[in-house]
């Protein structure tokens, strides 16, 4: 009963924003309609950011528009402001996420504005989508290190969630950037964070550089949090995070969660040939542990 209503968020946003190369539209587009037969209820289609930013996403309209929506899935995209929220809704988003930072100098060089300036870009999208009924995530990136400031104290962290909940936001993403968090850290910060915004509007979005990425998940868990990001193949990162590696793996995550008798109601089998699929479209191998070992077991 502890983990019931567990989703995955998972994001060929993130995903593939990093890729230098640039990845076919018509790739993410089979991508994400393979994501939508798994059973994952929320992929995170794309994102409406600047394309001399992310040269990766200037194809987010054409890829909202070309796939094939699952019932039973969300797909919202970045927003970062009202001209990436209006592209957003005229291209047919029905969920939106806003991105800020427990840290001022990745805000800086990751929406090139600070903290408070985010806080009034994000409270015009909020309000503008509250009138048009669109939900909106928040994202808290560096919650638990920042690749240009080191440590980020744990009161920090939990004073722009709490900036982003009370503005509206249904839920807000603890984002381990650069994938530095320790189970230690990882309840340390909780610790603060709950104390301001209650666990069922909490998610974990970990990096797994240090390969703490599940441990933290479970800290996380076992702390009552009920929503865990993850990204297939462990694929990702944040351009304006140099040296981090992808996001913890979906296939990890799944692997652990049904190992831990959770329902999940997401087929690990099409999640692995997902990635498969991505991984052969990119030329690379996955960074799924699960992965790696079920194609040597077969
Ligand atoms: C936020 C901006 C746009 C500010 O960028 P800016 O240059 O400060 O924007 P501006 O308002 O000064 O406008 C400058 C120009 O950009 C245009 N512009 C303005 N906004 C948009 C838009 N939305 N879409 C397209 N174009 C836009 C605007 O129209 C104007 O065009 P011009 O008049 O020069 O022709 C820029 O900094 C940006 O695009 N940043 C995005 C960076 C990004 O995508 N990072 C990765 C995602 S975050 C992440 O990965 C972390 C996360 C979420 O996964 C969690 C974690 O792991 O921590």
């Amino acid at each position: 009963a502890l983990f019931d209503n567990r989703y995955n968020i998972f994001g060929p946003r993130d995903g593939l924003q990093n890729e230098k190369e640039m990845v076919p539209t018509r790739v993410k587009i089979q991508l994400i309609n393979m994501l939508s037969e798994t059973g994952l209820p929320v992929i995170e289609a794309t994102s409406f950011v600047s394309s001399k930013w992310v040269p990766q996403m200037a194809d987010h309209t054409e890829v909202l528009q070309a796939i094939h929506r699952s019932s039973h899935a969300r797909y919202p995209v970045l927003t970062p402001n009202m001209h990436g929220f209006q592209d957003a809704v005229a291209a047919g988003a029905t969920e939106v996420a806003v991105f800020g930072s427990a840290s001022e100098t990745f805000s800086q060089k990751n929406i090139n504005c600070s903290i408070d300036d985010s806080m009034l870009r994000f409270e015009e999208v909020i309000c503008t989508a509250k009138q048009q009924q669109i939900p909106v995530r928040g994202y808290v990136s560096c919650a638990l290190g920042c690749p240009y400031e080191g440590p980020i104290e744990p009161t920090k962290v939990a004073e722009v969630v709490k900036r982003l909940y009370e503005l509206g936001c249904y839920e807000v993403s603890l984002g381990d950037t650069i994938g530095v968090g320790t189970p230690g850290s990882m309840a340390k910060m909780l610790h603060y964070v709950m104390k301001e915004v209650p666990s069922s509007a909490l998610a974990v979005h970990c990096h797994d550089t240090y390969g703490q990425a599940l441990a933290n998940i479970l800290t996380a868990l076992q702390m009552g949090i009920c929503a865990v990001d993850s990204s297939v193949a462990g694929l990702g990162g944040c351009p304006y995070a140099q040296g981090a590696s992808g996001n913890v793996s979906t296939e990890d995550v799944l692997y652990m969660l049904h190992g831990m008798g959770i329902k999940t109601g997401v087929d690990l089998s099409k999640v692995i040939e997902a990635g498969d699929f991505i991984c052969k479209a990119l030329k690379r191998k996955t960074n799924s542990k699960v992965a790696q070992a079920r194609s040597k077991s077969s």
